[in-house]
Protein backbone atom coordinates (compact mmCIF):
# COMPACT_ATOMS: atom_id res chain seq x y z
CA UNK A 1 0.00 0.00 0.00
CA UNK A 2 1.17 3.41 -0.78
CA UNK A 3 2.19 5.45 2.56
CA UNK A 4 0.53 8.71 2.62
CA UNK A 5 3.16 11.28 2.66
CA UNK A 6 6.94 11.81 1.43
CA UNK A 7 8.95 14.46 2.39
CA UNK A 8 12.48 14.88 0.36
CA UNK A 9 15.32 17.05 0.72
CA UNK A 10 17.87 17.56 -2.77
CA UNK A 11 19.87 19.93 -2.24
CA UNK A 12 20.04 20.81 -6.16
CA UNK A 13 16.67 21.02 -8.49
CA UNK A 14 18.64 17.71 -10.20
CA UNK A 15 18.36 15.92 -7.32
CA UNK A 16 14.91 16.73 -5.95
CA UNK A 17 13.85 15.96 -9.74
CA UNK A 18 15.35 12.14 -8.86
CA UNK A 19 14.03 12.27 -5.36
CA UNK A 20 10.48 13.47 -6.47
CA UNK A 21 10.23 10.90 -8.79
CA UNK A 22 10.97 8.30 -6.10
CA UNK A 23 8.82 9.62 -3.94
CA UNK A 24 5.76 10.02 -6.03
CA UNK A 25 5.59 6.08 -6.87
CA UNK A 26 5.80 5.12 -3.19
CA UNK A 27 3.77 8.44 -1.51
CA UNK A 28 0.12 9.64 -2.31
CA UNK A 29 1.69 13.32 -1.17
CA UNK A 30 5.08 14.44 -1.71
CA UNK A 31 6.80 17.82 0.21
CA UNK A 32 9.79 18.88 -1.06
CA UNK A 33 11.83 20.62 1.80
CA UNK A 34 14.06 23.49 0.47
CA UNK A 35 16.84 25.46 2.68
CA UNK A 36 18.15 28.46 0.04
CA UNK A 37 16.44 31.30 -2.27
CA UNK A 38 12.79 31.73 -3.45
CA UNK A 39 13.99 30.74 -6.89
CA UNK A 40 15.53 27.40 -6.21
CA UNK A 41 12.07 27.20 -4.38
CA UNK A 42 9.97 27.60 -7.04
CA UNK A 43 12.72 25.77 -9.95
CA UNK A 44 11.73 22.93 -7.13
CA UNK A 45 8.38 23.47 -7.39
CA UNK A 46 7.94 23.62 -11.20
CA UNK A 47 8.27 19.19 -10.61
CA UNK A 48 4.58 19.76 -9.75
CA UNK A 49 5.37 19.50 -5.78
CA UNK A 50 4.57 21.70 -2.52
CA UNK A 51 7.25 23.33 -1.87
CA UNK A 52 8.21 24.12 1.90
CA UNK A 53 11.15 26.85 1.88
CA UNK A 54 13.55 27.89 4.63
CA UNK A 55 14.74 30.84 3.23
CA UNK A 56 18.28 31.68 4.13
CA UNK A 57 20.61 34.54 3.05
CA UNK A 58 24.12 33.51 1.67
CA UNK A 59 25.45 34.26 4.97
CA UNK A 60 23.93 31.73 7.32
CA UNK A 61 25.74 28.40 7.93
CA UNK A 62 23.56 25.77 6.72
CA UNK A 63 24.16 23.36 9.41
CA UNK A 64 22.65 26.32 11.74
CA UNK A 65 19.46 25.54 9.82
CA UNK A 66 18.98 21.73 10.63
CA UNK A 67 16.68 21.77 13.77
CA UNK A 68 14.14 24.36 12.03
CA UNK A 69 14.23 21.52 9.36
CA UNK A 70 13.82 18.83 11.71
CA UNK A 71 11.26 20.55 13.06
CA UNK A 72 9.25 20.75 10.11
CA UNK A 73 9.85 17.30 8.74
CA UNK A 74 9.11 15.98 12.35
CA UNK A 75 5.71 18.05 12.36
CA UNK A 76 4.56 16.67 8.27
CA UNK A 77 5.09 13.18 9.65
CA UNK A 78 5.75 11.25 6.79
CA UNK A 79 6.22 7.56 6.60
CA UNK A 80 9.09 8.57 4.31
CA UNK A 81 12.12 10.80 4.32
CA UNK A 82 14.29 10.80 1.21
CA UNK A 83 17.66 12.55 1.25
CA UNK A 84 20.02 13.08 -1.16
CA UNK A 85 23.12 11.50 -0.49
CA UNK A 86 25.94 14.30 0.20
CA UNK A 87 28.57 14.92 2.81
CA UNK A 88 26.35 17.11 5.19
CA UNK A 89 22.82 15.11 5.09
CA UNK A 90 24.09 12.56 7.04
CA UNK A 91 24.38 14.65 10.09
CA UNK A 92 21.18 15.78 9.01
CA UNK A 93 19.73 11.73 8.89
CA UNK A 94 21.32 11.30 12.16
CA UNK A 95 19.71 13.93 14.00
CA UNK A 96 16.00 13.68 12.33
CA UNK A 97 16.45 9.78 13.63
CA UNK A 98 16.51 10.64 17.01
CA UNK A 99 14.08 13.42 16.51
CA UNK A 100 11.24 11.34 14.57
CA UNK A 101 12.36 7.50 15.91
CA UNK A 102 12.72 6.96 12.07
CA UNK A 103 15.43 4.56 11.28
CA UNK A 104 18.47 5.64 8.42
CA UNK A 105 18.97 3.71 5.27
CA UNK A 106 22.12 5.14 4.15
CA UNK A 107 23.83 3.78 1.06
CA UNK A 108 20.35 2.76 -0.26
CA UNK A 109 20.55 0.46 -3.37
CA UNK A 110 16.70 -0.33 -4.06
CA UNK A 111 13.71 1.20 -2.42
CA UNK A 112 9.86 -0.30 -2.70
CA UNK A 113 6.79 -0.36 -1.50
CA UNK A 114 6.27 -3.23 1.26
CA UNK A 115 2.89 -5.01 2.68
CA UNK A 116 3.98 -2.09 6.14
CA UNK A 117 5.81 -0.06 5.33
CA UNK A 118 8.90 -0.25 2.62
CA UNK A 119 11.66 -2.73 1.18
CA UNK A 120 14.71 -1.07 0.72
CA UNK A 121 18.83 -2.85 -0.31
CA UNK A 122 21.56 -1.97 1.33
CA UNK A 123 25.26 -1.59 0.02
CA UNK A 124 27.27 -3.69 1.96
CA UNK A 125 30.99 -4.54 1.87
CA UNK A 126 32.11 -2.36 -0.48
CA UNK A 127 29.34 -3.32 -3.11
CA UNK A 128 29.92 -7.15 -2.73
CA UNK A 129 26.74 -7.69 -1.69
CA UNK A 130 23.06 -6.47 -0.73
CA UNK A 131 21.27 -6.62 2.08
CA UNK A 132 17.51 -6.51 2.37
CA UNK A 133 15.72 -4.62 5.35
CA UNK A 134 11.88 -3.63 5.84
CA UNK A 135 10.77 -1.10 7.84
CA UNK A 136 7.37 0.67 8.63
CA UNK A 137 9.11 4.29 7.95
CA UNK A 138 12.30 4.93 6.89
CA UNK A 139 14.74 8.34 6.34
CA UNK A 140 16.77 7.02 3.24
CA UNK A 141 19.61 8.44 1.72
CA UNK A 142 19.47 8.14 -1.80
CA UNK A 143 22.55 8.83 -4.42
CA UNK A 144 22.10 9.88 -7.70
CA UNK A 145 20.59 7.56 -10.32
CA UNK A 146 18.35 5.05 -8.09
CA UNK A 147 15.21 6.97 -9.66
CA UNK A 148 14.97 8.06 -12.84
CA UNK A 149 14.46 12.58 -12.75
CA UNK A 150 10.79 13.75 -12.87
CA UNK A 151 10.40 16.12 -15.52
CA UNK A 152 9.25 19.70 -15.12
CA UNK A 153 4.86 19.88 -14.77
CA UNK A 154 4.30 22.67 -13.51
CA UNK A 155 1.90 23.18 -10.50
CA UNK A 156 3.25 22.96 -7.92
CA UNK A 157 3.12 25.44 -4.95
CA UNK A 158 5.55 27.15 -2.09
CA UNK A 159 4.62 28.12 1.53
CA UNK A 160 7.89 29.64 3.15
CA UNK A 161 8.40 28.40 6.78
CA UNK A 162 8.06 31.15 9.46
CA UNK A 163 11.18 30.28 11.98
CA UNK A 164 14.18 32.07 12.87
CA UNK A 165 17.45 29.96 12.40
CA UNK A 166 19.84 30.63 15.68
CA UNK A 167 23.67 30.96 15.29
CA UNK A 168 25.14 27.50 16.64
CA UNK A 169 28.78 27.75 18.04
CA UNK A 170 30.43 27.64 14.26
CA UNK A 171 30.47 31.01 12.66
CA UNK A 172 30.91 31.56 8.94
CA UNK A 173 33.58 34.43 8.94
CA UNK A 174 33.51 34.62 5.15
CA UNK A 175 33.14 32.77 1.65
CA UNK A 176 36.02 32.34 -1.15
CA UNK A 177 35.35 30.66 -4.31
CA UNK A 178 35.93 26.66 -4.47
CA UNK A 179 39.41 26.21 -5.93
CA UNK A 180 38.07 22.87 -7.94
CA UNK A 181 35.77 23.23 -10.22
CA UNK A 182 31.99 21.81 -9.22
CA UNK A 183 30.65 18.76 -11.26
CA UNK A 184 27.47 16.99 -10.88
CA UNK A 185 28.81 13.30 -12.88
CA UNK A 186 25.03 11.83 -11.67
CA UNK A 187 23.43 14.29 -14.47
CA UNK A 188 25.77 13.19 -17.12
CA UNK A 189 24.54 10.81 -19.96
CA UNK A 190 27.73 9.69 -20.84
CA UNK A 191 30.73 9.12 -18.53
CA UNK A 192 34.35 8.44 -19.93
CA UNK A 193 36.35 7.34 -16.63
CA UNK A 194 40.01 7.30 -16.59
CA UNK A 195 42.20 4.81 -14.43
CA UNK A 196 45.79 4.34 -13.69
CA UNK A 197 46.30 2.72 -17.12
CA UNK A 198 45.61 6.42 -18.83
CA UNK A 199 49.66 6.13 -18.08
CA UNK A 200 49.76 10.68 -18.35
CA UNK A 201 48.53 13.99 -17.54
CA UNK A 202 48.80 14.53 -21.40
CA UNK A 203 46.27 10.74 -21.58
CA UNK A 204 43.97 12.50 -19.18
CA UNK A 205 43.54 16.06 -21.46
CA UNK A 206 42.99 13.43 -24.49
CA UNK A 207 40.39 11.66 -22.26
CA UNK A 208 38.67 14.95 -21.62
CA UNK A 209 38.76 15.66 -25.06
CA UNK A 210 37.03 12.26 -26.12
CA UNK A 211 34.49 13.13 -23.20
CA UNK A 212 34.04 16.51 -24.50
CA UNK A 213 33.31 15.23 -28.16
CA UNK A 214 30.82 12.88 -26.93
CA UNK A 215 29.14 15.37 -24.98
CA UNK A 216 29.80 13.37 -21.65
CA UNK A 217 31.79 14.16 -18.37
CA UNK A 218 35.24 12.90 -17.38
CA UNK A 219 35.69 11.45 -14.07
CA UNK A 220 38.10 8.64 -12.94
CA UNK A 221 39.68 5.92 -10.72
CA UNK A 222 40.42 6.67 -6.61
CA UNK A 223 44.15 6.44 -7.57
CA UNK A 224 43.87 9.32 -10.19
CA UNK A 225 42.79 11.82 -7.70
CA UNK A 226 43.86 10.91 -4.42
CA UNK A 227 47.78 9.02 -5.42
CA UNK A 228 48.23 11.13 -8.25
CA UNK A 229 46.08 14.45 -8.58
CA UNK A 230 45.73 14.13 -11.78
CA UNK A 231 41.83 14.95 -11.71
CA UNK A 232 39.87 16.35 -8.86
CA UNK A 233 38.89 14.76 -6.00
CA UNK A 234 34.92 15.14 -6.77
CA UNK A 235 35.39 13.42 -9.91
CA UNK A 236 36.86 10.06 -8.86
CA UNK A 237 33.77 7.05 -8.64
CA UNK A 238 33.01 4.67 -6.33
CA UNK A 239 32.21 3.45 -3.11
CA UNK A 240 33.89 6.65 -1.65
CA UNK A 241 33.53 8.41 -4.28
CA UNK A 242 30.37 9.86 -6.80
CA UNK A 243 27.96 7.17 -8.02
CA UNK A 244 26.32 7.52 -11.55
CA UNK A 245 24.25 5.46 -14.11
CA UNK A 246 24.78 7.31 -17.17
CA UNK A 247 23.33 5.77 -20.07
CA UNK A 248 27.46 4.86 -21.06
CA UNK A 249 30.26 4.87 -19.14
CA UNK A 250 33.28 4.51 -20.49
CA UNK A 251 36.36 2.63 -18.42
CA UNK A 252 39.59 3.76 -19.69
CA UNK A 253 42.64 1.77 -18.31
CA UNK A 254 40.79 0.67 -14.96
CA UNK A 255 41.36 -2.27 -13.89
CA UNK A 256 37.49 -2.75 -11.89
CA UNK A 257 37.78 -3.12 -8.50
CA UNK A 258 34.47 -3.70 -6.21
CA UNK A 259 35.58 -0.18 -4.97
CA UNK A 260 35.34 1.38 -8.17
CA UNK A 261 32.39 -0.84 -9.34
CA UNK A 262 30.00 0.39 -6.50
CA UNK A 263 30.34 3.82 -8.48
CA UNK A 264 28.82 2.68 -11.72
CA UNK A 265 27.48 -0.33 -12.23
CA UNK A 266 23.74 1.44 -12.04
CA UNK A 267 25.45 2.89 -15.85
CA UNK A 268 22.89 1.01 -18.67
CA UNK A 269 25.93 -0.03 -20.38
CA UNK A 270 29.36 -0.32 -19.51
CA UNK A 271 32.46 -0.20 -22.60
CA UNK A 272 35.87 -0.91 -21.01
CA UNK A 273 39.17 -0.12 -22.88
CA UNK A 274 42.00 -2.64 -20.79
CA UNK A 275 45.23 -3.76 -22.16
CA UNK A 276 45.27 -6.86 -20.16
CA UNK A 277 42.57 -9.39 -21.17
CA UNK A 278 42.45 -10.59 -17.38
CA UNK A 279 41.51 -7.34 -15.96
CA UNK A 280 38.28 -7.59 -13.63
CA UNK A 281 36.92 -5.16 -15.58
CA UNK A 282 35.90 -7.50 -18.59
CA UNK A 283 33.86 -9.57 -16.18
CA UNK A 284 31.84 -6.30 -15.69
CA UNK A 285 31.20 -4.25 -19.11
CA UNK A 286 28.60 -4.92 -21.48
CA UNK A 287 31.49 -4.42 -24.66
CA UNK A 288 35.07 -5.00 -23.91
CA UNK A 289 37.91 -3.98 -25.80
CA UNK A 290 41.67 -5.57 -25.36
CA UNK A 291 43.87 -2.44 -26.30
CA UNK A 292 46.69 -0.53 -25.04
CA UNK A 293 45.40 3.42 -24.44
CA UNK A 294 48.45 4.76 -26.17
CA UNK A 295 47.66 4.10 -29.64
CA UNK A 296 43.83 3.61 -29.22
CA UNK A 297 43.29 7.26 -27.66
CA UNK A 298 44.32 9.01 -30.92
CA UNK A 299 42.44 6.61 -32.92
CA UNK A 300 39.43 7.53 -31.14
CA UNK A 301 39.53 11.02 -31.32
CA UNK A 302 40.81 11.14 -34.98
CA UNK A 303 37.62 8.76 -35.24
CA UNK A 304 35.37 11.26 -33.66
CA UNK A 305 37.28 14.39 -35.35
C1 LIG B 1 38.55 1.46 1.59
C2 LIG B 1 38.83 1.64 0.12
C3 LIG B 1 38.00 2.47 -0.59
C4 LIG B 1 38.23 2.66 -1.96
N1 LIG B 1 37.39 3.46 -2.66
C5 LIG B 1 37.56 3.59 -3.99
C6 LIG B 1 36.66 4.36 -4.78
O1 LIG B 1 35.70 4.95 -4.28
N2 LIG B 1 36.90 4.45 -6.10
C7 LIG B 1 37.95 3.83 -6.74
O2 LIG B 1 38.08 3.96 -7.96
N3 LIG B 1 38.81 3.08 -6.00
C8 LIG B 1 38.65 2.96 -4.67
N4 LIG B 1 39.55 2.23 -3.95
C9 LIG B 1 40.74 1.69 -4.65
C10 LIG B 1 40.44 0.41 -5.40
O3 LIG B 1 40.57 -0.70 -4.55
C11 LIG B 1 41.44 0.24 -6.56
O4 LIG B 1 42.75 0.26 -6.05
C12 LIG B 1 41.32 1.31 -7.64
O5 LIG B 1 39.97 1.43 -8.06
C13 LIG B 1 42.18 0.92 -8.82
O6 LIG B 1 42.23 2.00 -9.71
P1 LIG B 1 42.63 1.78 -11.22
O7 LIG B 1 41.69 0.79 -11.84
O8 LIG B 1 42.73 3.14 -11.84
O9 LIG B 1 44.12 1.22 -11.15
P2 LIG B 1 44.74 -0.23 -11.32
O10 LIG B 1 44.03 -1.21 -10.46
O11 LIG B 1 46.21 -0.08 -11.16
O12 LIG B 1 44.38 -0.60 -12.82
C14 LIG B 1 44.96 -0.02 -13.94
C15 LIG B 1 44.51 -0.78 -15.15
O13 LIG B 1 44.99 -0.15 -16.33
C16 LIG B 1 45.38 -1.13 -17.25
N5 LIG B 1 46.38 -0.53 -18.13
C17 LIG B 1 47.66 -0.18 -17.83
N6 LIG B 1 48.25 0.41 -18.89
C18 LIG B 1 47.33 0.42 -19.88
C19 LIG B 1 47.34 0.87 -21.22
N7 LIG B 1 48.42 1.47 -21.77
N8 LIG B 1 46.23 0.69 -21.97
C20 LIG B 1 45.12 0.10 -21.46
N9 LIG B 1 45.05 -0.36 -20.18
C21 LIG B 1 46.13 -0.20 -19.41
C22 LIG B 1 45.94 -2.28 -16.43
O14 LIG B 1 45.84 -3.50 -17.15
C23 LIG B 1 45.01 -2.22 -15.21
O15 LIG B 1 43.93 -3.11 -15.36
C24 LIG B 1 39.32 2.01 -2.59
C25 LIG B 1 40.15 1.17 -1.84
C26 LIG B 1 39.90 0.99 -0.51
C27 LIG B 1 40.80 0.07 0.26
Amino acid sequence: MKAKRAVVYGESVGGYAELCAGASALAEEVIAVVVGSADQACAVAELGVAVRLLEISEDVWLDDCWPVLIEEITALQPELVLLRAGKRVRALAGRLSVATGMPVASDVASLAEAEAGFEFGLVRYGGATEQASVAPSVIAIVGPGLFAPAAPVGGGSVTTIDAAVASGPIRLMSRAPLAEESVDLGVAEVVVGVGRGIGSVENVARAAELARKLGGELACSRPIAEGLGWLPKNRYLGVSGAVISPKVYLALGISGQVQHLVGVNGSKAIVAINKDKNAPIFGHCDLGLVADLEAMLPELLDKLA
